[in-house]
């Protein structure tokens, strides 16, 4: 009997417990789908936020490890006594355990002491700790022995920004203060050759525009091209000797250089020659209207030249040589004589600055003026008329002492108030070819731009037909894949490296597909492509929200979420090469994801997709977003197919 009722009373309690459970499992459904619904409303909210207000979050741009940095040195600063100014990095991402960490008790506690507050250094972790203001990216923080402060993001905070982004794209919001930044790059010469530093200069300086207008920066791209050297002299003097009827009919000069050269040996070797050419020079530089006219034959031949290669790499820029500025060149040196900032020296007209190691030559002692006072003209017109915020220059770092000497002057000339306006010299290192010597070609001579892209297309293709790919892509997808391939590669091999070293230009290694190349990342970019593409009518309605919770979904939104900070630190040191770290770090994060997280379950045998995981194809979708802005933001072309 007893036995009986024990029974029944545990039979008993084992059926409320599974009803229980079954309510809960009922209640969990309800809750899952008020969840999705809610998850859908906050979407549309998001949605309007980004659209509606100037001030919205700007969760494009976030910045996790600035936010962190700083509400950790406000507790510091509020901890002890001493540390009200106290300014330092006191965070940095953590490897191991956590996801960042603070590191600032050990220096803390170093401090007091020699204060003489003998204070532990776990004490000190846990003052900061209690000190710490909310912060909605932090799940907790956690102080371990001795003294070291670990810090977890909140998982369901970055899922939330990701939601936001992928509804609103990667739109940073309108800054409140604009700046206006003046890039002068690229700036060949005319009759000369683009050579592979000015391919450098154009690459550097387009990715860098394209960064500062992102953020919302008012950017004016300026070429600012030496049209205006005593070269015209004698290149003027041979164009009226061998087409001396160019006013009536444009001459036939396909080769420039070729036209160079030749007026070159002339200058060099007849003295009748050179003394014409001088008076070229004169003639130009007071303006005569048929040595402008002849003038600007010879800038058109170049320019177009010019044109073909801004074109086939996607270059926006405002022609603005030196010639323009022949009128402000003319008042400066009246100023700089007025004010007495120019010595004479052995005829030429010089300015020294007290900072600086050489003179600038402002006259030379015929008169004409030189590349420092084209510089110095444009530097007073960018300040005064364009009212520039920042004025960045991009040439190889031979150039560096040029600009040095410019900008002592120019602040001593009282024209440059550096609190004012932001003069910086952006450097770059010399291309090599794979002999480590300096990239010339085989026979000597400089490589012409026009050539090299060529070359870069036909190696692209080869590289796509190696691989079957023409048997795949339609004719006109292999066009876009090889431009893409070619043009990316040859971005990306100047942007990946640390910009003020030197580096190899190699075919053979930019056009890898392991490895840190823009191959890699174009392949990753149209797998991730392919991946959504395929999805068909599955992709109709992915209402979950974004998986982060995985180990490896976590370590990718981790990853993603690195965008705003990565930036921040691409404009404060003009290194492109944090961008393409980055970019590689999402391509290969994002692959250790899809090798590890199921997106699509497919039936073995008929391929038919039995199930998708919604969560995932949406962190798919805003990895796409990531790789995809980031390439657009280096200059590189995407494609959906290659
Ligand atoms: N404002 C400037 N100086 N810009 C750079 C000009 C570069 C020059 N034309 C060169 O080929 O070396």
């Amino acid at each position: 009997m007893e036995t009986i009722v024990n029974s029944i009373d545990q039979l008993t309690k084992e059926v409320e417990e599974l009803e229980e459970l079954s309510a809960k499992k009922n209640e969990i459904q309800i809750l899952k789908v008020q969840n999705q619904k809610l998850r859908y409303r906050l979407r549309l909210l998001y949605k309007n936020a980004g659209s509606q207000t100037e001030n919205g979050p700007d969760y494009a741009l976030i910045n996790l490890h600035e936010t962190l940095n700083n509400v950790f040195l406000k507790a510091i600063r509020s901890s002890y006594e001493g540390f009200e100014d106290f300014d330092e990095t006191v965070v940095t991402a953590s490897k191991n355990f956590a996801d960042y960490q603070c590191n600032a008790p050990m220096k803390m506690s170093k401090l007091l002491k020699a204060k003489g507050q003998n204070i532990p250094l776990f004490t000190v972790a846990n003052k900061i700790v209690e000190c710490l203001d909310h912060c909605d990216i932090i799940d907790r923080v956690e102080v371990s022995k001795p003294g070291f402060i670990n810090i977890y993001l909140s998982q369901f905070k970055l899922r939330d920004i990701l939601d936001f982004v992928l509804e609103n794209k990667l739109k940073p919001n309108p800054l409140l203060h604009p700046k206006k930044i003046i890039i002068d790059f690229s700036s060949p010469n005319v009759a000369k050759e683009m050579h592979v530093g000015h391919l450098r200069s154009t690459i550097i300086g387009d990715s860098l525009c394209r960064v500062f207008e992102f953020i919302g920066h008012d950017v004016m791209r300026l070429n600012h091209i030496g049209d205006w050297g005593t070269q015209f002299g004698m290149l003027i003097a041979l164009l009226q000797d061998k087409f001396p009827d160019y006013k009536n009919v444009s001459p036939p000069i396909n080769d420039l250089q070729e036209f160079y050269k030749q007026s070159k040996v002339l200058f060099d070797n007849d003295p009748e020659f050179k003394k014409r050419a001088y008076n070229c020079v004169v003639k130009l530089q007071s303006m005569s209207p048929d040595h402008i006219k002849a003038w600007k034959l010879i800038c058109d031949v170049s320019r177009q030249e010019f044109q073909k290669i801004y074109e086939r790499l996607n270059i926006n820029i405002i022609e603005r040589g030196e010639s323009f500025y022949q009128s402000r060149m003319e008042s400066i040196v009246k100023y700089l004589e007025k004010e007495g900032f120019l010595e004479d020296d052995n005829g030429r007209k010089i300015m020294w600055s007290p900072e600086a190691s050489i003179p600038l030559t402002i006259v030379k002692s015929d008169g004409g003026f030189t590349y420092d006072t084209s510089d110095f003209a444009a530097l007073k017109q960018r300040i005064e008329e364009e009212k520039a915020d920042a004025i960045i220059y991009i040439t190889d770092s031979g150039q560096s002492t040029h600009f040095e000497t410019l900008k002592k002057c120019a602040i001593h000339a009282k024209i440059l108030n550096p609190s004012n306006v932001d003069m910086h010299f952006v450097g770059f290192g010399v291309v090599l070819g794979e002999d480590k010597k300096k990239f010339k070609t085989r026979s000597g001579e400089t490589v012409r731009l026009a050539g090299l892209l060529d070359e870069g297309i036909k190696r692209a293709r080869d590289k796509l037909i190696e691989k079957g790919r023409d048997k795949v892509l339609t004719d006109e997808e292999l066009k876009l894949a090889e431009t893409a391939v070619a043009y990316g590669c040859i971005k990306y091999a100047d942007l990946c490296h640390n910009r003020s070293h030197e580096y190899v230009f190699s075919f053979d290694k930019m056009l890898e597909d392991k490895g840190n190349t823009a191959v890699y990342l174009l392949y990753a970019l149209t797998r991730i492509r392919s991946i959504i593409n395929n999805l068909g009518s599955h992709c109709k309605d992915l209402n979950a929200a974004i998986s982060v919770f995985h180990e490896n979904e976590w370590k990718l939104t981790k990853t993603l979420l690195r965008f705003g900070e990565v930036l921040f630190k691409v404009i404060n040191d003009f290194c492109l090469h944090y961008l393409c770290e980055y970019l590689y770090d999402v391509a290969t994060t994002f692959s250790e994801f899809y090798d590890n997280c199921y997106c699509i379950e497919k039936n073995p045998k008929t391929g038919e997709i039995v199930k998708v995981h919604d969560g995932r194809i949406l962190l798919c979708k805003v990895t796409e977003e990531y790789l995809n802005t980031g390439l657009n933001l280096l200059g590189i072309h995407t494609v959906s197919k290659m």
